[in-house]
């Protein structure tokens, strides 16, 4: 008989699991009732603990606790898929991440590379959400595999509230500041410069100090509830050790052989009133610098999928609205040569001119030289990989929460035609959801 509880339920299925099923990959799944993931993580004990929600209407949620597998590179993370891919079977979701600049990961806890086979696994889908126990057998000692399982389930804790987001008084600074700023811009706008390295994206750390820092999760959890049309991610190694954020660009989507991306660039501010609003959209549309900021985008993507792809196709330059800013975005759309792998697309994909500039590496010299901060995983890539597909969004308008601090990060493609100011201002927009959120809008 099946209990209601769904952790005595997985409890039960542990315990019956019979010999004959201890192979490969096994997953053993409990239908179950979830308010909000976010509440479910944040009342947990265990680490990691991680969200994932791609931006599509409808999309599944996911909420993770604890792995089975980590992996601290993609070719790792690509030969386990493989392994698991040979045996057959049901096939697993890994989640996880990349930071911007592989060279330098810097982020305590994060590393250059971090994806996970998550222990525990909570699904939401089309309003019916799922409670699965992963386990592995093929490379390891059932019976120790089955007592790690099990100290798992025991350590799960019921869904909380989340705690309300009280208001705090933080401390704010940016690095760089904006008259370092301005000699940047003028030194990647200078015609020199520019005749080798048309876009660089800068950044800019925007460091908050309070007391005490809200829980990520309550952060991210009001964050999402205002950011639609944006995928929602969160990943938190140890209790001071978080990443958050709600990106609108997707790095790509694969289903099968067929993959889709977007060159997302050039930013334009929003206006309450509708026809201004609307003629904002349509100054952005023809703006000379702004469309340099796209083209630099999907003229590299479409270069680097060529070689991979029997055919790739772009769609019209149209605008993306977004709560406090709009963007212009094309779609590309390619299908992928029969031995692609999430390794070669996720090796060769990011950073993109959207977040590193063009060409990359005289870009990302200059990022190197000049940037002082620690970009981590902001700019990075986020997001679920599996047999099937994969789905992983760009790492950006997201937060870095920390002990005392959140560090908030923002970028804007410099390119002919940039003028310090504004793209400071550009800068700022990015960052106002969340701004508003914490009380500092
Ligand atoms: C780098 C960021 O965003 C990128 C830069 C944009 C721009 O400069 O217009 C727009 C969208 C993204 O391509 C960021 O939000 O941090
Ligand atoms: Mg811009």
């Amino acid at each position: 008989m099946q209990s209601t509880n769904p952790i005595e339920a997985l409890k039960h299925q542990l315990d019956t699991l019979n010999e004959t099923a201890r192979k490969g990959f096994i997953r053993l799944s409990t239908s179950c009732q979830v308010g909000n993931l976010a509440g479910w993580l944040n009342a947990q004990q265990l680490f990691p603990r991680l969200y994932w929600k791609a931006r599509d209407a409808g999309a599944a949620e996911y909420a993770a606790l604890g792995a089975v597998k980590a992996f601290d590179s993609l070719a790792a993370l690509q030969a386990d898929l493989a392994t698991l891919a040979d045996m057959g079977g049901e096939q697993p979701d890994y989640f996880g991440g990349t930071a911007f600049d592989p060279r330098a990961p810097e982020w305590q806890h994060f590393g250059g590379c971090h994806f996970l086979l998550p222990r525990i696994e909570l699904k939401r889908h089309q309003g019916k959400a799922a409670l699965s126990l992963n386990l592995r057998f093929d490379d390891r000692c059932p019976d120790a595999e089955i007592a790690q399982a099990r100290a798992c389930l025991a350590a799960l804790e019921k869904e909380q509230p989340l705690p309300r987001l009280l208001s705090r008084t933080y401390q704010r600074e940016d690095h760089p500041s904006q008259k370092e700023w301005a000699s940047w811009v003028g030194q990647v706008t200078h015609p020199e410069h520019l005749r080798h390295t048309p876009k660089v994206v800068l950044s800019r750390e925007t460091s908050l100090v309070t007391a005490e820092v809200p829980s990520p999760w309550a952060l991210l959890s009001r964050w999402q509830g205002s950011a639609t049309d944006c995928f929602h991610f969160g990943i938190q190694f140890a209790a001071q050790a978080a990443f958050i954020g709600c990106p609108p660009e997707r790095l790509y989507k694969r289903e099968g052989r067929h993959l889709i991306t977007e060159a997302l660039a050039g930013t334009i501010r929003r206006e309450r009133d509708a026809l201004q609003d609307q003629a904002l959209a349509a100054e952005l549309l023809g703006d000379k610098k702004n469309s340099l900021e796209n083209r630099c985008v999907y003229q590299q993507l479409l270069t680097q999928l060529e070689p991979l792809s029997h055919h790739v196709h772009m769609g019209e330059a149209h605008i993306v609205k977004l709560r406090s800013v709009q963007h212009i975005r094309r779609l590309i759309d390619a299908e992928l040569h029969r031995e692609v792998t999430d390794q070669q697309l996720l090796g060769a994909l990011p950073p993109t001119p959207a977040v590193g500039g063009f060409p990359r590496h005289l870009a990302l010299a200059f990022i190197r030289q000049h940037e002082r901060h620690q970009r981590g995983w902001y700019a990075g890539a986020f997001g679920r990989v599996s047999h099937a597909s994969s789905e992983l969004a760009v790492a950006i308008r997201c937060a870095h929460v920390g002990s005392e601090t959140i560090r908030l990060y923002a970028g804007a493609g410099i390119v002919a035609g940039s003028q310090p100011d504004e793209e400071w201002h550009e800068l700022d927009s990015k960052i106002a959801d969340i701004m508003s959120l914490l009380g500092m809008g």
